[in-house]
């Protein structure tokens, strides 16, 4: 494998610019000399789509693909309607790239805040489908505007695309400690999704006999995501409950800006992108407030997938030192500055 890693960097919009300066900080200062990090900024979102209409031209599209990984910020902005960036440049690149596994991390770091009593020792990971499901695009609305308006978002779930990313949750349940898989889904009400999942996990399951394995409705897996979070290993779920649960996870885990994400393409056959969970945070953009942990983290999944793993140890020690000293009033500038010194000494 290449030791040297050239990287695509997406900083995108609003904080997306200013988490991920920090985390290249922490990419540059953490790696050894011998390993020679080639980066090229794209120029992608708002300030471009209001520029020239373009969201992500299939030029940009094939220049992506020859970078070992992708670092994004975040995608979205208020002057832009609702969907244009999301659907047509996030959403694009995950569909484009087989982003299948959105791998979503929760830990309880020291020192951070949480909601939950007694400080549980949380410490589990979503497998969030990322190719399928309701953000397929699949609908339309009839008498736009009218009274009458009728709106559809069809929800698409293939044996092909379950399979897969249910097969890589078990295999990571299987790589863990506690070898322990929950299913979420809502397979009482959304019947034939439902059951080609539960079906599906059952019958991978056969081939996994050391993995312990749940089911919880998404409603039920909401309640114990607040009572009770130590009880989850890893969770595989589909692409929307994914999403809504891992921003829950992140509120009690420490805060949204805490939170790191993979979407892997495990084939190899397009890079991998990382990129905190959170958003593009327009209420805060500018203000230095934002924490940039999370994208730092997002580094350290990138180094891991790259096979730095010595370098994605350090990282996530670093962020862990540094929440267990953090300053209360801390900028993101700061923060980045704390945690790249920590990782170069
Ligand atoms: N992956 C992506 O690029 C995502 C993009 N979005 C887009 O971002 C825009 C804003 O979406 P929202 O729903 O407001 O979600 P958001 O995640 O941007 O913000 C939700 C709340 O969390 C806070 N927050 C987020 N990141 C933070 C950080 N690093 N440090 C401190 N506080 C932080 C914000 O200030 C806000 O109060 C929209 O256009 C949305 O579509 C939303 C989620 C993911
Ligand atoms: C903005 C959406 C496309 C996605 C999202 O909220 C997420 O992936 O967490
Ligand atoms: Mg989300």
């Amino acid at each position: 494998m290449a030791r040297n890693i050239d990287l695509a960097v997406i900083p995108g919009d609003g904080i997306g610019q200013e988490v991920v300066a920090q985390g290249l900080k922490v990419l540059s200062a953490v790696l050894p000399q011998d390993v020679k990090l080639e980066t090229r900024q794209y120029d992608l979102g708002a300030r471009r789509w209001h520029e020239t209409g373009e969201t992500l031209p299939d030029a940009e599209l094939e220049r992506l693909k020859e970078h070992d990984a992708i670092l994004l910020g975040a995608i979205g902005d208020p002057s832009v309607p609702s969907g244009v960036l999301e659907r047509g440049l996030l959403l694009k690149l995950r569909f484009a790239f087989d982003h299948y596994v959105n791998l979503r991390p929760s830990k309880l770091f020291p020192n951070t805040a949480t909601p939950l009593e007694g400080r549980p020792d949380i410490d589990f990971v979503v497998v969030r489908e990322g190719t399928e499901g309701p953000y397929v695009g699949n609908g339309g609305s009839l008498r736009t505007g009218t009274p009458a308006e009728v709106a559809t978002e069809v929800s698409l779930n293939t044996a092909y695309g379950v399979e897969r990313v249910v097969r890589d949750a078990y295999e990571r349940a299987k790589a863990r400690p506690r070898r322990k898989l929950t299913l979420v889904h809502k397979n009482n009400v959304l019947v034939h999704a439902g059951h080609l999942w539960k079906n599906l996990f059952d019958q991978v399951g056969r081939e996994y006999p050391e993995v312990t394995t749940d089911y919880l409705h998404v409603d039920a897996a909401t309640i114990f995501f607040v009572t009770d979070p130590a009880r989850f290993d890893v969770i595989v779920t589909d692409n929307l409950f994914g999403d809504i649960l891992t921003d829950l996870a992140a509120a009690v885990t420490g805060g949204i800006g805490l939170a790191a994400s993979g979407n892997i393409n495990p084939t190899g056959d397009f890079p991998s992108m990382f990129e905190p969970v959170h958003g593009s945070a327009p209420d805060i953009a500018g203000t230095g407030k934002a924490d940039p942990t999370a994208t730092i983290l997002s580094v350290a999944l990138l180094l891991r997938h790259l096979g730095h793993e010595p370098e994605a140890t350090r990282v996530e020690d670093a962020v862990s030192a540094d929440l267990a000293e953090r300053p209360a009033a801390r900028t993101t500038d700061e923060t980045g500055d704390a945690i790249a010194v920590r990782v170069a000494g």
